[in-house]
């Protein structure tokens, strides 16, 4: 059999050009729409790098405060949305819940049938008004709470955690929420985003894009991560632990969740913004166990095996801390990501090919049913062409 360079995972192979992100490992760097994200987690709302990311420009005044007027205006969920929501069982994973509500919002969509750009935008933005709501819908459910309708004269941060917890956060928890949003809005051609643009490739439409890259995203290996990185801190406990823990985990070779980036192999461009976002919300709820727990299983981990934290490392723990359910961590990663998902598939239906990529087969030889004689013209059509030529 001739050898074919087969790239596992896709790995190392680019396959399109995107004019939404840079993700560069070489430099550390992460840039939307040329901007340092840094920069932008530093100075901007989750609202205006929304606007960044499906325009292409940060908004001025102007179009900022239109665009947020329509987020707000979208925010609540229709009864049936919550029907819905209702009647999946309080044990189905949130993820699934978020997807299944999704369906829900996408399918009654007056323009459901029409990926003209100003109608994807339009659900864009309605999905990224209520996803939040979802969200708080669903962990309220779950704790048997009363469902809180949005408010209008809050910011999508502030509605977003009001939502869920029933109080207007302080500022130092809304802005560490609002950083996470901005780091987790947008990565390139992550396994999720793929998924939309293979989705959309088809010429699909975009609710079904964004219902197949929340299932991807689910995955332990992509955003499943953050709730699964809260799972080992339960597990772990206390920072005195984490050798023990280490060394079982290592002998059973284990993977360490938040930790390794197919991309990034000297460290997750963002983890610094998140874990200086963290470390403001370890003091403010004065919880140093849960950041000597964190610096500790790093340091260790990193020691021994050279493979740095990811962002789910930091953002699993600092969701943990604002009172979030670990079940909820990684619909929030979905709250974030439907922008960039959504850019993704405006930029592949605006220049559009079909994504079908070939494989070789490795299966059986040729081989027949005993006793089965093809009809002439079915034996003609299916002879090989070798075989037609000798
Ligand atoms: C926002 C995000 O989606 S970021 C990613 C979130 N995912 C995680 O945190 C899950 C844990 N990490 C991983 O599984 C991986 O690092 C991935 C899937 C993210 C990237 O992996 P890949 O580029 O495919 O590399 P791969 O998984 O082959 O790892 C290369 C080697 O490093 C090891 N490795 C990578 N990550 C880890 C980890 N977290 N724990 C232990 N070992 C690891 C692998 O076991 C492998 O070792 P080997 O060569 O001895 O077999
Ligand atoms: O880029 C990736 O492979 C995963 C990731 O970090 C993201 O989607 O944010």
């Amino acid at each position: 059999m001739t050898e074919i360079d087969i790239k596992k995972g896709l790995a190392g192979v680019t396959v399109d050009y995107t004019a939404i992100s840079k993700v560069n490992p070489e430099t550390n760097s992460l840039m939307y729409r040329g901007y340092p994200v840094q920069e932008l987690a530093a100075t901007q709302s989750f609202e205006a790098v929304a606007y960044l990311l499906w325009h292409g420009e940060l908004p001025d005044a102007a179009q900022l405060a239109e665009f947020e007027a329509t987020e707000r205006a979208n925010r609540a969920l229709d009864p049936n949305i919550k029907q819905t929501i209702d009647l999946l069982p309080l044990e189905a994973h949130p993820m699934d819940v978020v997807r299944t509500a999704v369906s829900v919002v996408t399918a009654s969509d007056p323009a459901a049938f029409d990926s003209s750009p100003e109608a994807d935008l339009r659900k864009a933005l309605r999905l990224l008004a209520k996803i939040p709501a979802i969200v708080a819908y669903d962990q309220r459910r779950r704790r048997g709470q009363e469902a809180i309708e949005p408010r209008a004269d809050l910011d999508y941060s502030h509605n977003f955690l009001y939502m869920t917890f029933g109080e207007v956060p302080e500022a130092t928890v809304a802005e560490a929420f609002n950083v996470s949003m901005i780091l987790y809005a947008e990565h390139s051609f992550n396994a999720s985003t793929f998924t939309a643009r293979v989705i959309s490739s088809t010429m699909s439409d975009l609710g079904s894009a964004v219902v197949g890259a929340i299932g991807a995203l689910k995955g332990t290996l992509h955003g499943g991560a953050n709730e699964a990185v809260m799972h080992i801190f339960d597990e772990i406990g206390t920072a005195a632990n984490v050798v023990p823990w280490l060394d079982d985990a290592m002998a059973n070779k284990k993977k360490v969740m938040g930790f390794g980036h197919r991309v990034y192999k000297r460290g997750d461009s963002r983890v610094p913004t998140m874990k200086a976002a963290l470390d403001t919300l370890v003091e403010y709820y004065d919880a140093p166990q849960l950041g000597a727990l964190y610096d500790t299983l790093e340091s260790e981990f990193v020691g021994r095996k050279g493979i740095y934290p990811n962002l789910d490392y930091p953002s699993g723990p600092a969701y943990h801390l604002m009172g979030f359910d670990t079940l909820t961590f990684t619909p929030l990663f979905v709250a974030a990501r439907i922008v960039g998902w959504t850019a993704h598939i405006m930029e592949q239906t605006a220049s559009n090919a079909l994504i079908r990529p070939l494989a070789a087969y490795n299966g059986p030889d040729e081989r027949h049913i005993d006793g089965y004689v093809a009809p002439a013209e079915v034996a003609a059509a299916t002879e090989r062409p070798e075989e037609a030529a000798g």
